[in-house]
């Protein structure tokens, strides 16, 4: 029986405030207005991002109750007036970074920072200042534009990136993220040559990427840097060739790698969110001409420092959000390298919970000596 244009009842996972346990609650889904379309989400990943704004350390995420999860695929369940590219049916990854075609960003051909809608997604509303969620009355805030911790959810179709059916949507929803961010991040923010040397500071899902990212643009060295060493059986899989815990040296991590490195690497990715690593990240470039990119996030207040002689220098230090990646029209692509065999995906998916049990997918990732790469909520 068709749902369109009814309000949905569901099963959802919500944060009601900072640093606590997320609750499965029934939700009210409503129907979407123009421009939006109502998505069933099959299932999602859980990021280190998610978990950020969930402990209130997120100077952006302020929004209590709130839906998070933003790394989902699913179907579409109806579509709102004037959605003309997805219809009922169609397989779908939610974007948390939209793609307008019309703004500034999307038109200047530089960056991928759609900001069309950001001055509303960051307060957790939808465009007309309101959200589409309910729950014992109350109104429940969206997360990043997706809030994929929920049966259902309502997304812009700019938001949307339609995807080939054949593809499991319990694997490629790590496409709506960390794989494609850290892919991205080594494939067009750094645009990694061959022959380069590189070192991924970070082994989780996001560095894992970068890792796979720099093997497929032929990096003739890549160093994985990580205090688990769990992660560096996955790190070799995906091309790394030398494997580093910080905790194995008494001198700053950078000392070792220029020192190994006869200078410094090419390209340098700190995936973490730490700042301290952030400095040595740059700093383990190579005089002249190394490439530091910044892709983790870190908590409000916090900066990153180095002597500014470390710029003067020649080395380079960039950031990248969701990889540089356009997701409307560059993600479907990942999805048929995927298909092809081209880019590897179902090795990061590492853990599997019902929705019943998301806390406990928190609880792995943030298990330090664990082995969890990317811990997914299955729906179905
Ligand atoms: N810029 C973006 O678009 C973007 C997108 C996704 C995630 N992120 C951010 O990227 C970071 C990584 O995300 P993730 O989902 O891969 O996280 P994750 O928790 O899966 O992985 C982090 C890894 O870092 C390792 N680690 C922690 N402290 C370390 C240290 N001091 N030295 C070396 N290794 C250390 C951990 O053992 C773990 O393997 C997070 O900060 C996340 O918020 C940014
Ligand atoms: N709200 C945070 C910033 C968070 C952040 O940097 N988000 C990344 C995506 S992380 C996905 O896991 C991003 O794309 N940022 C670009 C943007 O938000 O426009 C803070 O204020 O520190
Ligand atoms: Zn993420
Ligand atoms: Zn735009």
């Amino acid at each position: 029986m068709s749902t369109a244009g009814q309000v949905i009842k569901c099963k959802a996972a919500v944060a009601w405030g900072p640093a606590q346990p997320l609750s499965v609650e029934e939700v009210e889904v409503a129907t979407p207005k123009k421009g939006e379309v109502r998505v069933k989400i099959l299932a999602t990943g859980v990021c280190h991002t998610d978990a950020y704004t969930l402990s209130g350390k997120d100077p952006e995420g302020e929004w209590w109750p709130i839906i998070f999860g933003h790394e989902g695929g699913g179907i579409v369940e109806s579509v709102g007036e004037g959605v003309t590219s997805v219809q009922p049916g169609d397989h779908v990854i939610p974007l948390y970074m939209p793609e307008c075609g019309q703004c500034k960003f999307c038109k200047s051909g530089k960056t991928n920072l759609c900001s069309v809608v950001r001055s509303t997604q960051v307060r957790g509303l939808m465009p007309d200042e309101t959200t589409r969620f309910t729950c014992k009355g109350q109104k429940v805030y969206h997360y990043m534009g997706c809030s994929t911790f929920s049966q259902y959810t309502v997304l812009l179709e700019i938001s949307i990136a339609k995807i080939n059916p054949k593809a499991s949507l319990d694997k490629v929803c790590l496409l709506g993220c960390g794989i494609t961010t850290g892919y991205g991040a080594a494939t067009k923010t750094a645009n990694v040559q061959p022959g380069s040397t590189v070192a991924v500071f970070g082994c989780g899902g996001v560095g894992l990427s970068v890792i796979q990212g720099a093997a497929a643009r032929k990096a003739s060295r890549i160093f994985a840097i990580d205090k688990n060493p769990k992660k560096f059986e996955y790190a070799k899989k995906l091309g790394a060739t030398d494997f580093i815990n910080p905790d194995d040296y008494d001198k700053p991590i950078q000392q070792v790698l220029t020192e190994l490195t006869d200078g410094g690497l090419d390209y340098t990715f700190e995936c973490v969110g730490n700042t301290k690593l952030m400095r040595a990240a740059l700093e383990s470039c190579h005089k002249g001409w190394g490439e530091s990119i910044i892709i983790g996030v870190a908590g409000a207040g916090e900066e990153i420092s180095t002597r500014p002689f470390q710029l003067v220098t020649g080395r380079v230090w960039k950031g990248s959000a969701f990889g540089g990646v356009k997701g409307r029209s560059e993600l479907p692509n990942l999805v048929e390298d995927y298909l092809e065999k081209k880019l590897e995906i179902d090795m990061f998916v590492t853990h599997q919970f019902k929705l019943e049990n998301i806390n406990k997918a928190f609880d792995a990732m943030h298990d330090g000596f664990g082995d969890c790469i990317r811990a997914i909520v299955n729906f179905e």
